[in-house]
């Protein structure tokens, strides 16, 4: 396993006037499960295929270990990868198949052996050891495939580009889970390539957000809910996401339309050096129905019972803003009083999080 870090890493496709790859310095350390998150054309094949080799990057360098690997092709990077869809010859047993990197690397067959029944157990393989590959369905073939990249213990990561595209959902489940146990024993380093936000952050214990060619912010998935580094992140995390709504400061409060909230005066200070358009940020979760304190009004819009939560929207300073209430929780006016969690109240200016 390796550290690898991105050292002003950046990418320009031949042609192309715009980064896809913004320059960026980053490491992602040794052993950790990390997840690259991002909507379509945000960067992220673009940033895997140059940490794997099928890519030299325009500018920077990848170094694995101290090694700069730039431009070293695939095949001497030592890593192992799984794509979208399965990578596995049909003539073989299930055993020959994960065996195949193993034997490959000329390891002793005792220990092909056992590292094999080791990763088959895991994965719910071990009674399909003998079968031959080609009558399997296109599933098990990737189940296979992951297995292939997660038997040999010297690589320096292992890639996974969407690895579950073609899998059935609930075995989704149950192989994101599988994933997170073979990372925990095994102690291998990870990147895996996903669009999807409850694979990312059900995978990973970091997990990278991707957006428009930047990684915004790296961090557990606890750290992305709590504290978004950048508005992208507290909108694309999150269901639903962030409420943002465009403020002014005015004083030792913060103005939302004909309102204002007070704040107190160190985050006043903070934001006066600012000197931008502010954005407050506050999850769903974070406000409450109020009756005292520093409140402010808003119109009600509606109120849907979601089973566990009731999800309120309603109009403020002009803005539509999202309350997760209690399942018991009712609503028996066309206003209401909200107070905001100040602990959970964030300020972003450029998108960036400044308070
Ligand atoms: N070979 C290429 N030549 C020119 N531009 C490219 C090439 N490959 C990707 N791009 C551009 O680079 C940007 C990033 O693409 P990339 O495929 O890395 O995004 P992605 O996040 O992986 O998207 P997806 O999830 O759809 O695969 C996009 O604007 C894309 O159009």
């Amino acid at each position: 396993m390796a550290k690898i870090e991105l050292v002003g890493l950046g990418h320009k496709y031949p042609g192309n006037a715009d980064y896809s790859l913004q320059p960026q310095t980053m490491t992602w350390q040794d052993g950790g499960a990390y997840a690259l998150l991002g909507p379509s054309g945000c960067g992220k094949t673009t940033l895997l295929n140059i940490i794997s080799g099928l890519l030299i990057p325009s500018e920077g360098q990848v170094l694995f270990d101290g090694c700069d690997v730039t431009r070293l092709p695939t095949e001497q990077r030592n890593i192992a990868q799984v794509f979208q869809f399965p990578v596995i010859y049909d003539t073989m047993t299930v055993f020959d198949n994960l065996a195949f990197p193993l034997r490959n690397r000329k390891l002793r067959e005792p220990e092909v052996k056992s590292r094999v029944q080791e990763i088959a157990e895991i994965l719910d393989l071990t009674g399909d050891l003998k079968r031959r590959a080609a009558g399997l369905s296109a599933e098990e073939k990737q189940i296979i495939s992951l297995g292939r990249g997660l038997v040999r213990k010297d690589v320096a990561a292992v890639l996974f580009d969407e690895p579950l595209t073609v899998i059935d959902p609930h075995v989704k489940w149950l192989l994101r889970r599988q994933l997170k146990r073979i990372h925990q024993q095994l102690k291998l380093s990870l990147i895996y390539v996903t669009h999807d936000q409850i694979e990312a952050l059900t995978f990973a214990d970091q997990v990278v957000v991707m957006y428009e060619g930047q990684v915004v912010q790296m961090g557990t998935p606890q750290d992305l809910f709590e504290t978004p580094a950048h508005t992208f992140v507290g909108h694309f995390i999150g269901s639903p996401g962030m409420n943002l709504l465009p403020c002014q400061l005015e004083g030792q409060s913060i103005r939302l339309g004909t309102q204002t909230l007070p704040i107190d005066s160190a985050l006043a200070g903070k934001l006066a050096s600012i000197g931008q358009p502010l954005t407050l940020g506050i999850r769903p979760e974070f406000i409450q129905l109020a009756e005292d304190g520093p409140t402010l009004d808003a119109e009600v819009l509606r109120l849907e019972d979601l089973g566990t939560v009731k999800l309120l929207t309603a109009q403020l300073a002009g803005q539509t803003i999202k309350i997760k209430l209690g399942e018991h929780a009712s609503v028996n006016s066309d206003r209401v009083r909200l107070g905001f969690t100040p602990a959970r109240t964030m300020f972003y200016a450029d998108g960036r999080r400044v308070a």
